[in-house]
């Protein structure tokens, strides 16, 4: 198989999104969000539900016309330019935006013939095991059939920027395992991949550069290694819900913190790259709960997952929130 290079180079912002604000009536949904996409770069979006995901890349895909900042597609505003982006940006909706009634075959032929250079559209077929599903309708195709026919119809054109909405979500195993390897061409080919997931592994394996996303905004953005701190450890352990981390804070080295990251659910680890959680700080975790009389469940030291960083993050919002 080969995946052809588009007209961007590798390294060039593909997509730029600056200060992006988007309403639905009373509701901002996207408060000032800012980030870009590179050529050659898998960029994951990654958030809480509602946290504005969705309705950024609708924005970047023309879909939705922002109410403040820009976005830029490989240097066009996908809303007054969509004509010249359409045949260079291929869109994976979380629905399929698929005809209900046309047959899995023929939404891929069709969709092909609109391009001038289509990918060989039984060679994606292959790729994405849908070979026995093409006379089936879209309507009586399985959740995962559905999603793989439209990653099949997003590619199809050879776009040079892809947006895909959650691509593995409801896929077994197998399947999930083809589209990574998919997507992985991709970017080797220099196609910018935009996806969103709620599959902290999938972006901490797949993803070049990550945008975390809550209450609208932008709140951590850059590559799994400079989220997560690359080497840093961290503790976490179970234990009652609603510990009162404050008697903790005074006994962990600088920049190291404790945070009840879901109830019941503890994890100290530095708040900033300068600190590292050093073997005095589990000490004094243990012999805390030990005062207390708790026994840490499932007390590991283990290195920071982008899982860990995103539900410190979602904690912190919280604590503001609720402050
Ligand atoms: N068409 C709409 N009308 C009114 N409110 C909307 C509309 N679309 C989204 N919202 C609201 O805007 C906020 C952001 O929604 P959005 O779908 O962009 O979030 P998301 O991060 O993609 O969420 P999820 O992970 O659940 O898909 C939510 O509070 C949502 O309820």
């Amino acid at each position: 198989m080969r995946v052809e290079s588009g007209s961007t180079a590798s390294g060039d912002a593909a997509v730029e999104v600056t200060g992006l604000m988007k309403r639905y009536g009373a509701k901002l949904a996207v408060d000032g969000a800012s980030f870009s996409a590179v050529a050659g770069a898998v960029t994951a979006v990654l958030g809480p539900n509602g946290a504005g995901k969705t309705s950024t890349v609708e924005c970047c895909e023309g879909l939705r016309r922002p109410d403040g900042g820009t976005v830029r597609v490989l240097g066009h505003d996908p809303v007054t330019d969509g004509a010249w982006l359409r045949p260079r940006v291929g869109v994976m909706l979380q629905d399929g935006g698929m005809p209900q009634g046309a047959r899995a075959g023929d939404v891929l032929n069709l969709t092909a013939a609109m391009y001038a250079r289509p990918w060989a559209t039984g060679d994606l077929i292959a790729r994405l095991d849908l070979g026995s599903r093409l006379r089936t309708t879209v309507r009586r195709l399985s959740g995962g059939e559905r999603q793989r026919l439209a990653l099949a119809v997003a590619l199809v054109g050879r776009p040079d920027v892809v947006f895909l909405d959650e691509p593995t979500a409801g896929l077994d195993p197998q399947a999930r395992i083809a589209v990574w390897g998919l997507i992985g061409e991709l970017r080797a080919s220099g196609v910018a991949v935009v996806l969103t997931t709620h599959l902290l592994d999938e972006a901490e394996r797949l993803a070049d550069h990550v945008v975390l996303m809550a209450g609208g905004r932008v709140v951590a953005a850059g590559s799994p290694r400079e989220l997560t701190g690359g080497t840093d450890h961290t503790l976490s352990f179970g234990g009652p819900a609603g510990l009162d981390l404050t008697e903790l804070a005074p006994l962990l080295s600088a920049g190291i913190a404790a945070t009840e990251v879901r109830p019941g659910h503890y994890v100290v680890a530095n708040r900033t790259p300068e600190a590292h959680l050093l073997p005095g700080d589990v000490a004094a975790t243990t012999a805390w709960c030990a005062r207390l009389g708790i026994m840490p469940e499932g007390l590991v030291l283990g290195r920071r997952s982008l899982e860990d960083v995103f539900l410190e993050i979602a904690a912190r919002q919280n604590e503001v929130i609720g402050a």
